[in-house]
């Protein structure tokens, strides 16, 4: 799959919500009633980050969820890119961009939202062939003002911001023509995972997926 068609699969994901919460998963045990959760709240795209060693497993019991479009976040190597791919996740994430990383994704077919901070890094993947693009870490190079300033003279690419996105400035994001939906870890506490406590994420997930754009 070519970074074009790549992107236009994340385009499509983007789509489906606001907001598409980033998931560090301690225990796999909790990931299907996790994503039954947030799919129930409004969130059918969910982004698994493989920062924990239950990650894998949990994105196995993830991905028939039905309504669930579940991805692999934190993509570092062409190792990650494979390993989430065979765990059955449908898009991956990462926070910046390699040849490597790309030329895995395009091997593996797996549609990636590689993540760009700055005009140079946007400029390098649209030569690349990457219009949908996750803009991080988004609050703290400054935020949606610069988000808008690099709309300015690459108004095609679209973003996804992720990185200090919360409920209360989500909206400044949402609000920008270059802005598709956000990503955030807050619809998914971790504490309220560790404590079963579904209801809790789902009245987040609604909450965010009522969030207008
Ligand atoms: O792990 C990755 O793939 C990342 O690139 C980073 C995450 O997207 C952000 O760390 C989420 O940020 P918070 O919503 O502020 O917790």
């Amino acid at each position: 799959m070519d970074p074009q068609a790549q992107s236009a699969a994340t385009r499509d994901i983007a789509a489906l919500a606001p907001i598409i919460p980033v998931l560090v998963i301690d225990e796999a045990d909790k990931a299907r009633p996790l994503a039954e959760a947030l799919v129930a709240g409004g969130l059918p795209a969910l982004e698994v980050t493989l920062r924990t060693p239950a990650a894998l497993e949990a994105i196995r019991a993830m991905a028939d969820v039905p309504g669930g479009v579940v991805g692999a976040g934190t993509l570092l190597s062409p190792d990650d890119v494979r390993a989430a791919k065979e765990a059955g996740a449908t898009f991956g994430v990462s926070p910046g961009a390699t040849d490597r990383l790309i030329e895995a994704c395009i091997d593996a077919d797996l549609p990636l939202l590689p993540g760009a901070a700055t005009a140079s890094e946007v400029m390098a993947l649209v030569e690349r062939g990457y219009d949908m693009l996750k803009f991080f870490p988004a609050e703290a190079v400054g935020g949606a003002p610069a988000l808008k300033a690099i709309g300015a003279p690459l108004p095609k690419v679209a973003f996804c911001p992720t990185g200090g996105v919360t409920m209360d400035n989500a909206p400044s994001y949402l609000a920008l023509p270059n802005v598709l939906c956000a990503g955030g870890s807050w619809v998914a506490p971790r504490a309220a995972v560790a404590a079963a406590d579904w209801a809790r994420v789902t009245q987040l997930a609604r909450e965010a997926a009522a969030l207008e754009r």
